[in-house]
């Protein structure tokens, strides 16, 4: 008797291998980006911001490199804007959580600082696998109150997009409370509902949704999703600002 390979799933386990090895490929190039010493090294034009009377500093540093006294203020900033948000949602707030998500070994950060030194504003992004892509994962984006609205938010995201595109990330992707009026800035900025956001039901209702901005350069290659699930929706909600990461291969 022994084991009868039909050609249907002969095809079926090639193309599974394909699949394996594309993501296999994608992890490689996630590998590769968090090797970076300095990810803003390519474009120097964009270590220094000057508008509307700001004048900023940026910088890129491992979560590892970071003082205690810059990791308290990314912190305290993040709890000041967006404690309340967090309430007013199902997600709630809690220092220990954001606390470990902000200081996660694969954390990044781009800061950027007045010529006097003091902060002005940071984002926590990772270069990442997400739904079996590689991305870059914004995970926070967070500018002193004083200081919005006079573009270097918007400064600070094309830092990012060409960080990510430079490193070859499929996308730059990121979560955002629907409470949160600030969705209207990533609008502006032409980023879009992703493909992966949760889709409310009648019983089942998402606080957040999933925006991304495609990297054109390698949109027509095909992309893989082996794993269907979408960001926080194994337990319908999340307290980390990104939903679930899932890692393809460990599922
Ligand atoms: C993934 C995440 O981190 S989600 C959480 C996002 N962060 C927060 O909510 C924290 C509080 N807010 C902030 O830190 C900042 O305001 C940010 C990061 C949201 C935006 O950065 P800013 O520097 O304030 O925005 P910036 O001045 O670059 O705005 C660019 C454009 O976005 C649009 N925009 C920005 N804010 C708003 C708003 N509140 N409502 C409508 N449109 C807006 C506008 O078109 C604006 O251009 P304009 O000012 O010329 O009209």
């Amino acid at each position: 008797m022994g084991r009868k390979s039909s050609a249907k799933s002969k095809e079926k386990r090639l193309k599974r291998k394909e699949e394996q090895q594309k993501i296999l490929q994608a992890m490689a190039v996630v590998d590769k980006a968090n090797k970076l010493t300095d990810p803003l090294e390519p474009f120097p034009v964009f270590r220094k911001f000057n508008k509307n009377g700001i004048e900023a500093e940026l910088f890129t540093q491992r979560v590892t490199d970071l003082d205690e006294s810059t990791k308290s203020w990314i912190f305290n900033l993040t709890k000041r804007n967006m404690q309340l948000k967090y309430e007013q949602c199902s997600w709630g707030w809690n220092d220990n959580k954001k606390m470990e998500e902000l200081m996660d070994e694969a954390a990044w950060y781009l800061i950027a600082k007045g010529v006097d030194g003091t902060f002005l504003g940071f984002s926590h992004f990772r270069f990442d696998m997400d739904e079996g892509i590689e991305v870059l994962y914004c995970y926070e984006l967070q500018l002193e109150p004083a200081i919005q609205r006079k573009g270097l938010g918007k400064f600070m995201m094309q830092i990012l997009e060409l960080i990510a595109f430079k490193n070859n990330m499929r996308k730059v992707i990121l979560t955002i409370l629907k409470n949160n009026h600030y969705s209207k800035f990533f609008r502006a900025l032409n980023y879009e509902l992703d493909e992966t956001s949760p889709i409310d039901y009648q019983d089942e209702t998402f606080p957040y949704e999933i925006l991304s901005k495609v990297n054109k350069r390698l949109a027509s290659s095909t992309t893989t999703n082996i794993n269907n699930k979408k960001p926080g929706q194994a337990n319908g909600h999340s307290h980390c600002c990104s939903g679930h990461h899932h890692h393809p291969l460990m599922s």
